[in-house]
């Protein structure tokens, strides 16, 4: 019997005549995908293929991210609480890939990177369109970085019209405002360009809300789901700050930044500045 040999028989239904039909391969577009790792240092040097990879699944997720956030936006915009808890889900579950994936990364040595770094030139994950992108869907609105993507016009009015929308805390305030909380009107309708401007005048609005859950469990619900992608996105920036001191200490940026240091002030940055500080007010006389 085959299982004394410690094989499994393919079973006679299973389809192994595919000329002409849709495959795993077809559907996958993995001629492409596979294809698409092109290392340049010469010699080939062994770790940079790993460096390429974990790039480019980063890039795959933060796909996949955009995509879910970009839901989620148009879920609240309608009211549609049930489906933005389901998709803020995925989108949670998408930060712990990449946060976790950093572990893959650190097992490059700054010996082995120093091997390979020159080929970079001037290239550097500053220049991610997409990281951008799920910067801006969650509120750390910055102009100044359009400029950085002047050489690739598409992506610089992709960057442009993120840059311009309502990001995910603007359309939570406007959700708030339709379902009778007293959101300050400077909150609902303003120049989406900015960043949210941190507002004493929001903290009474959340204290409520905090205060009263049974009654405000579906806000109350939201601002968790909130509070908990904003803690898990500076787990992925603390992640790369880290990652970044072990390989290459504290040596300028490819991209022209001071390096760490830099990396460091984006920790102090935060998307949702009210829903922490209201942690701070609740349960005072
Ligand atoms: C050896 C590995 C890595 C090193 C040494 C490194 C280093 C750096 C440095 C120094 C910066 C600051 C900008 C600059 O001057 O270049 C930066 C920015 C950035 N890197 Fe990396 N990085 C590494 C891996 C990655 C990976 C795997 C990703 C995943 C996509 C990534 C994404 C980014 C992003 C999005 C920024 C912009 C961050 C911001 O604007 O706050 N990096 N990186
Ligand atoms: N900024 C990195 C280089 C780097 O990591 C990088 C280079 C090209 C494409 C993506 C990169 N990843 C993150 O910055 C460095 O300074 O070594």
């Amino acid at each position: 019997m085959s299982i004394e040999k410690n094989t499994r028989p393919l079973e006679s239904g299973i389809y192994t005549d595919l000329d002409g039909q849709l495959t795993y391969a077809g559907y996958l577009d993995l001629g492409r995908l596979l294809s698409a790792q092109h290392p340049l240092s010469s010699p080939p040097h062994h770790d940079e293929m790993l460096f390429i990879i974990q790039h480019q699944t980063s890039e795959l997720w933060l796909k996949l991210l955009i995509h879910e956030l970009t839901a989620a936006i148009e879920h609240l915009r309608n009211d549609r609480v049930w489906q933005f808890g389901k998709v803020v889900a995925r989108c949670k579950r998408v930060l712990d890939q990449l946060t976790n994936q950093w572990s893959v990364l650190e097992t490059l040595t700054p010996s082995e990177y120093m091997e390979f770094r020159e080929i970079l030139g001037p290239s550097s994950g500053f220049q991610s369109l997409q990281y951008r992108q799920v910067e801006f869907l969650l509120g750390n609105k910055n102009a100044g970085m359009v400029k950085v993507f002047k050489h690739d016009p598409g992506a610089q009015q992709t960057l442009q019209s993120a840059l311009d929308a309502p990001s995910l805390y603007d359309e939570f305030l406007r959700y708030l405002a339709r379902w009778g909380h007293a959101v300050p009107a400077a909150h609902l309708q303003r120049d989406w360009s900015e960043p949210h401007a941190r507002n004493d005048d929001l903290l009474p609005v959340f204290e409520r809300i905090y205060e009263d859950t049974n009654n405000f469990y579906r806000e109350y619900a939201l601002c968790e789901d909130l509070v908990d992608l904003e803690t898990q996105f500076q787990l992925w920036r603390y992640r790369h700050m880290r990652t970044v001191m072990r390989i290459i200490g504290f040596k300028r940026g490819t991209g022209g930044s001071s390096g760490v240091d830099f990396l460091k002030r984006a920790l102090d940055l935060t998307f949702f500045p009210e829903l922490f500080e209201v942690r701070t007010s609740i349960g005072r006389d």
